[in-house]
């Protein structure tokens, strides 16, 4: 890099944290590496402009307001698992991308869950503060053997699964509850899978903790969910402080209800040392074992995490893939900023498919499970189109989707695809025709479902609806950074969907009158208008996509629409961008009103 003075400066690497020295050597023989502890938050925010990457473990809370800050940062790495200290959304909003390493300290963590657990059933910790301070009691310290008793696992991931395969090595029965589980791997390793956490509670002898912290699982373990579990069980957590409630842990220590828990994470970390704040209570608690988050502290997994997250360090600002990408970008930053307008772009495409195009009640127009997705012009030639495939899913999905909450992102994307059996078919072309008059053009292709070849006798039913079956096509493309939709099927349009929330699209005959029925009704119910697009068939009825004929041209509308068109087929599509809501009577009264066909309701 070179600097304003001309001379070469090298990027720089701000480490806030103690990470193993072993990464951190292939750094600096290109990168000037800036080891700085015990900053403070603010301290952070003025020094962070400066950095092209940050290094962090758990105890460096990467907020959005230190990301913002960071105006020449490319990576954040986490040095371990959890990435709950990042603000990955905001990351990925300012296309940083965020790296981690999800493999490095696995071992450690179920390691240190398999110590607490005997720890625990032993009393060592107790047994050895009394032992050193001069005492000899035995028969206080009687202990419980852990073979034969039920482990309940939840979270049955990477770490949860190590210890899951241990506890069976020590004797004793896993069962397991993840929704998102594989019944094969559990099967596999003797894991009995349940359902919900009100099967797995009451037979838990020992129960442990391996989910990330996410919103579904913070408070996880209150005092409804411990009163579930059996008297005299024990509870560990190695996963995130928070995940159980502390004062409901408290409370059910105090009361007999469990009789230990062990604790290596804490909702703040270090706990506050008000004697009488929960954690501090917690952690005095005579059956209570406490370590300070030391599940990723064995100098095998410090050195792991270390190498793993530099050499992705080292890959990002040398242009290269990061093997460990968390949030959306697995591309370069520089791409990924060009890709963001028209990720927005495909999104909406695809929304406007599922809501206007597919019909849950016409068996003719029911949701397509085959696209194609035509990237042309300059966007063809990004390395990676991912976020865009997302986006797709994302639109299509979203509308109908019952998953609510779940963030449809690229890393999820291709699962939640598969699972609803939808395939896309990503196709580039570098040239647009000569029409577009715009560097890059998104289309989407919504095929008919295909005939099974093995049937040879075709139905007249078929040929008739042959018209009907045909595909359905959106284009679109984007002008300062905004989207515009430039095709709806065989009518041409421009409009951006950015502009409202809510788009009404009326099919209706192309003749004089419509726009002050549709607007005298809509004015009368309060519907605010913010745009009006009328849009004539421009594209022969065949429906057919070629490639660069997403946008039309105001002449070569005409022109095409003089082509293509004969007098019988003169349609229109009316595009309005509304604000508020549209009642279904409304809808219903404007399909009534003379030369409406149809009206469908888009949420943006
Ligand atoms: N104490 C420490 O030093 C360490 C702590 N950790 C923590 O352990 C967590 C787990 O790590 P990995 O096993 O590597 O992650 P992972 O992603 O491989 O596994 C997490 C599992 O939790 C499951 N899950 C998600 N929501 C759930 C829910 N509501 N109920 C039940 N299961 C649910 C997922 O399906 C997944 O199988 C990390 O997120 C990190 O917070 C990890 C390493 C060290
Ligand atoms: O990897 C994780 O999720 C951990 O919790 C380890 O945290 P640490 O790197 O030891 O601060």
């Amino acid at each position: 890099m070179s600097g304003s003075n001309g001379t070469t400066t090298r990027p720089k690497v701000l480490v806030p944290e103690k990470l193993s020295p072993d990464g951190l050597a292939l750094l600096s023989k290109t990168l000037e590496v800036h080891e700085k502890k015990g900053l403070t938050a603010d301290q952070l925010i003025e020094i962070i402009p400066e950095y092209d990457a940050l290094l962090v473990r758990s105890e460096t809370k990467v907020t959005a307001q230190l990301l913002q800050a960071a105006k020449n940062l490319k990576v954040v790495a986490r040095a371990g698992v959890g990435v709950d200290n990042v603000d990955v959304p905001a990351a990925t909003k300012l296309g940083i991308v965020v790296v981690n390493s999800p493999q490095g300290n696995i071992q450690a963590a179920a390691e240190h869950t398999i110590a607490l657990l005997m720890s625990m059933a032993r009393n060592i910790p107790d047994g050895c503060a009394s032992t050193k301070a001069g005492k000899w009691e035995r028969s206080r310290l009687v202990g419980v053997e852990v073979k034969g008793k039920t482990l309940g696992v939840i979270g049955l991931g990477k770490v949860g699964l190590i210890v899951a395969r241990m506890a069976r090595g020590l004797g004793m029965n896993v069962v397991a509850s993840d929704p998102y589980a594989s019944p094969q791997v559990a099967a596999a390793n003797n894991v009995t899978l349940v359902q919900t956490l009100d099967e797995l509670l009451p037979q838990s002898d020992f129960l442990t903790i391996h989910t990330p912290m996410l919103a579904s699982t913070k408070g996880m373990m209150s005092t409804t969910e411990l009163n579930l579990m059996k008297p005299g069980a024990r509870i560990l957590n190695v996963a995130r402080g928070g995940i159980i409630d502390e004062s409901a842990l408290l409370d059910a220590l105090n009361s007999g209800h469990l009789a230990g828990a062990a604790i290596d994470v804490f909702t703040a970390e270090p706990p506050t040392k008000d004697p009488e704040g929960t954690a501090a209570k917690l952690v005095a608690h005579p059956r209570c074992v406490a370590t300070p988050h030391l599940g990723a502290s064995t100098v095998e997994a410090q050195e792991n995490v270390s190498i793993d997250v530099c050499e992705q360090v080292l890959d990002i600002l040398s242009g290269a893939m990061p093997r460990s990408a968390v949030n959306a970008p697995i591309i370069l930053p520089a791409e990924y900023k060009t890709l963001q307008p028209f990720v927005k772009l495909v999104e909406k495409i695809g929304s406007i498919y599922t809501q206007h195009f597919s019909n849950p009640s016409s068996s003719a127009n029911a949701f397509r499970n085959t696209f194609d997705l035509i990237y042309e012009g300059e966007l063809s030639s990004m390395t990676s189109t991912k976020p865009l495939f997302a986006a797709l899913i994302k639109g299509l999905l979203s509308p109908i989707s019952d998953a609510e909450g779940v963030n449809i992102n690229i890393v999820n994307a291709e699962q939640l695809a598969k699972e609803r059996g939808i395939f896309v078919n990503e196709q580039k072309s570098r040239d647009p025709s000569g029409t577009s008059p715009y560097s890059s053009l998104v289309t989407l292709v919504a095929r008919p479902p295909s005939r099974p070849s093995s049937v040879s006798r075709i139905a007249t039913e078929d040929v008739k609806s042959e018209k009907s079956r045909s595909q359905h096509i959106i284009s679109g493309y984007c002008s300062d950074n905004r989207p515009f939709i430039s095709r709806l099927d065989r009518f041409s349009t421009s409009f951006s969907p950015a502009d409202a929330s809510t788009l009404l699209i009326c099919h209706n005959y192309d003749a004089p009158g419509k726009i002050g029925t549709v607007g005298s009704i809509l004015g009368r119910e309060s519907v605010n208008i913010n745009f009006m697009s009328v849009a004539p068939a421009s594209y022969g009825p065949g429906n057919k996509f070629e490639p660069g004929s997403g946008v039309a041209t105001p002449d070569a509308v005409g022109q095409k629409r003089r082509d293509t068109l004969d007098g019988a087929e003169k349609e229109a599509l009316m595009i309005l961008g509304v604000d508020g809501e549209v009642k279904h009577e409304v809808v219903k009264e404007l399909i009534g009103a003379g030369g409406v066909l149809s009206v469908s309701l888009v949420n943006l």
